[in-house]
């Protein structure tokens, strides 16, 4: 079974205005309220290539009852912990731009965390478990890597979608996989990485840090996929970007789809970097048709 967490989940607030004007009012030309946050948006995607998976991390409030709703009824499981404030609301504008506001995380008690640590137990080497997003400022920055720490045994495939700290620490206990962007990556190590064969040589510097497996998304440009036996580049389609929000979850689930299904890493790597594909030409995530109609169009280059 595949497993996403996400500690930090969000209402979606999707809207449109005709020419965003700072300070002044401003109104909707459409609106749209979907369940977010990373892991949740790796399940959505999931399910919509045709995996099942289940969604853990916390969730609370009207906004939380309204993520996990949303999710049974798209036919995912869910099994989150319950926290007292309400999840956040993240707000997605677009205009001629897109600019993103997303919010703070609800306060979480230890007694929560140790409830959604003792769900890991059941995990064993059959099962996939992705975290991804961002820690909630109430919880340690290494809470990732104490997560890993206490399932090494289990030998869960571990994938990592994160930033800053709290990717850091990850890669320390050996993740199966990371997937950073491009400016990601180059916080990590304090600069600004502007081609792929930079992007390469940070990379490279994850794995010897402990990353089994690190794909960098770079947006337009196509993603990266590097570990210890290969680096490849994969070119990204073109077409009409109708909202890149979640592009890299769903480069994320589109592998571990296609990973789960034949075991083959490139392969694996050029279905994930079509459903990111069909996620940007896309109002919502990417669907199986779109992605799959884009696998051709997704040009692998040895590097
Ligand atoms: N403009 C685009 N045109 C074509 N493909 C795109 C575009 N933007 C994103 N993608 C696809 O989606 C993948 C992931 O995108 P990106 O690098 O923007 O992820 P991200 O920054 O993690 O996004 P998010 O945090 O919103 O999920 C890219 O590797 C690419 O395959
Ligand atoms: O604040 P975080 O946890 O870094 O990112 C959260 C978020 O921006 O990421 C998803 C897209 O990847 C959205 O659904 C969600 O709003």
């Amino acid at each position: 079974m595949i497993y996403t967490c996400t500690l930090n989940p969000s209402l979606d607030y999707f809207l449109e205005v005709n020419d965003f004007q700072l300070g002044q009012l401003n109104r909707m030309k459409t609106d749209k309220k979907m369940p977010g946050g990373k892991g949740v948006n790796v399940s959505r995607v999931l399910r919509r290539l045709g995996a099942q998976s289940v969604a853990l991390g916390f969730i609370g409030g009207f906004t939380g009852d309204f993520i996990r709703r949303q999710l049974i009824s798209e036919n995912i499981d869910t099994d989150f912990v319950e926290v007292d404030g309400d999840t956040r609301i993240n707000v997605k504008i677009k205009s001629r731009e897109e600019t993103e506001i997303n919010g703070l995380a609800p306060a979480i008690t230890d007694e929560q965390v140790d409830e959604l640590l003792l769900k890991l137990n059941r995990l064993n080497d059959r099962d996939i478990l992705v975290l991804s997003g961002s820690v909630p400022e109430t919880l340690s920055a290494d809470i990732y890597k104490q997560m890993m720490q206490q399932i090494k045994d289990q030998n869960v495939k571990v994938i990592v979608d994160t930033s800053g700290p709290a990717l850091r620490e990850a890669v320390a206990a050996r993740p199966f996989l990371i997937k950073p962007n491009q400016s990601e990556l180059g916080g990590l190590f304090n600069t600004d990485i502007s081609s792929i064969e930079e992007a390469v040589i940070y990379a490279k510097k994850l794995i010897d840090e402990g990353a089994e497996n690190v794909i960098v998304s770079m947006g337009g440009k196509g993603s990266l996929l590097v570990n210890r036996e290969t680096a490849v580049y994969a070119e990204a389609p073109r077409g009409e970007v109708k909202n890149s929000v979640g592009a890299g979850d769903s480069l994320v689930g589109g592998f571990l789809f296609e990973y789960a299904r034949n075991g083959d890493y490139i392969e694996a790597f050029r279905y994930g970097t079509a459903s990111g594909s069909a996620t940007a030409f896309s109002v919502d995530l990417c669907s199986k048709e779109d992605t799959e109609a884009l696998l051709p169009k997704v040009k692998i280059h040895q590097i």
